[in-house]
């Protein structure tokens, strides 16, 4: 379940190591599930099958689908994605109740991931006032009914954080005890600082033995932190989805995922995952719900490997580990550092004037590079303009070398 194994005879590890899933964790990908509740997301069949044939080539461990229950076209395109024979196991997410969950089960697939919320709010605002003894008799019923289907089930408290730790603590301890193989976590509302998180899922820990899954929103930008906090804490689940869609804002991306446990477990995530992937599969998300993949996303973001100030640019051009923490070869890209602008330095300009094949030395590098900082200083500068005025400094300086050249022959042959 956890590095323990590995921890036994260490006698300087703290319990935290002891807990902590950062080397083994799993991923249940919610694209489509989750995603699929994004404002613009629309999948036909087709895209379906294209992004759970990617993200499973991708190396995710589980694929969630929408309840069957939500349309005829949703029940018929969770029993066609069952049958693709994936390797990731393939899971449907349902309301706690014995129609969804038969439904999910006549699917043919492998898990069903029943939910129902715990927070005052929910049970009295979307489950017209349900107690906890209810809420509770109905889980039980239903997940005995999923395992008597042969299938995995588990068992999540939805706007976990917002309900009450002893109502969450014994629903908990009650599911598990009913056979449940993971339990679930869910800030429903992204309500959840990282501390919350670590302090519910290591007491959660401590409370049940089955697996433990976590599912953040975004709404205060935690997502990524909260799932890796959780997985600090024992979490051994993290629900992910391609560019983190999802509603409103949407929860734990994928690739940020991938980008936060690089530097901390990169061994784990180079046997598992195929990240030179992850940019194909986040351009075909990206143009199937019609957004273009942010500025800054982690890894993608189309600057997210582009160095520009002097200073950066000199000790990457030396060692690209002074100014990054991941390596763009890890995910099939390249690094571009930048030399067009005020704020380039010598040694950036040197190592595109090699580039471009010229002689100068460096007094002759700085001085075109005072140059290119003036242009600078006037307006925004293309790559071409840089390279024109390196070509045409270069140019002169021939030129003054033949006129000298010349006036010396010249000269000489007089002499
Ligand atoms: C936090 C999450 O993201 S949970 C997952 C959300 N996913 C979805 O909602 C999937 C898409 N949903 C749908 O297609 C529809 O909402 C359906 C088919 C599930 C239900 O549709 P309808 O029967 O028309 O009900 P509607 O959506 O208006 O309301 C939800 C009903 O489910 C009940 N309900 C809500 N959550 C749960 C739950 N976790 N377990 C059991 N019942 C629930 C509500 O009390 C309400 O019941 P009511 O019909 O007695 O009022
Ligand atoms: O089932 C879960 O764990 C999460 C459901 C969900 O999408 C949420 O609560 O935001
Ligand atoms: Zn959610």
């Amino acid at each position: 379940m956890s590095s323990t194994t590995n921890n036994i005879n260490n006698p300087y590890i703290t319990v935290g190591d002891f807990l902590s899933n950062v080397n083994n964790f799993k991923i249940i990908e919610s694209t489509l599930r989750e995603g699929e509740q994004f404002a613009t997301s629309f999948f036909n069949l087709e895209t379906k099958i294209k992004i759970a044939t990617m993200l499973d080539d991708f190396g995710v461990d589980y694929i969630e689908l929408t309840n069957p229950a939500a349309s005829e076209q949703s029940r018929d395109d969770c029993a066609a994605i069952c049958k693709l024979g994936l390797k990731a196991k393939i899971l449907t997410h349902t309301r706690c109740t014995l129609e969804d969950a038969k439904l999910a089960c006549d699917c043919g697939v492998d898990g069903v991931d029943v939910v129902i919320g715990t927070s005052q709010f929910l049970r009295e605002h979307s489950l017209g006032g349900k107690d906890m003894v209810a809420v509770t008799k109905q889980a039980i019923e239903v997940i005995e009914y999923i395992k008597s289907r042969g299938c995995e089930v588990r068992f999540s408290s939805e706007d976990s954080f917002r309900s009450d730790l002893v109502d969450l603590l014994s629903i908990y301890r009650a599911v598990s005890n009913a056979g449940v193989g993971r339990v679930g976590v869910a800030d429903t509302v992204g309500c959840a600082s990282p501390r919350q998180v670590y302090d519910l899922v290591r007491t959660l820990r401590g409370c049940v033995s089955t697996d433990i899954e976590v599912h953040f929103h975004d709404d205060t930008g935690c997502a990524v932190a909260n799932s890796f906090t959780a997985l600090e804490a024992g979490a051994t689940h993290i629900d992910t989805s391609v560019l983190g869609i999802g509603e409103r804002n949407g929860i734990c991306p994928l690739g940020a995922l991938m980008a936060r446990m690089m530097p901390t477990s990169r061994d784990y995530v180079l046997s598992k995952y195929k990240l030179h992937k992850l940019k194909a599969i986040e351009d075909f998300v990206a143009e199937a719900v019609q957004i273009n993949v942010p500025f800054n996303n982690p890894i993608t973001g189309f600057c997210a490997f582009t160095h520009k100030a002097g200073i950066h640019a000199k000790a990457i051009l030396n060692s690209p580990s002074t100014y990054e923490i991941l390596k763009p070869e890890d995910f099939g890209l390249s690094r571009y550092v930048h030399f067009a602008s005020r704020l380039t330095g010598w040694n950036a300009i040197k190592s595109r004037v090699d580039q471009l094949g010229l002689k100068m030395t460096d007094d002759q590098i700085k001085e075109v590079t005072a140059k290119i900082k003036q242009m600078g200083d006037i307006r925004p500068l293309a790559v071409d303009d840089t390279d024109s005025i390196i070509r045409s400094f270069h140019f002169e300086l021939q030129d003054g070398q033949t006129v000298q050249n010349g006036q010396n022959g010249v000269n000489g042959h007089k002499e």
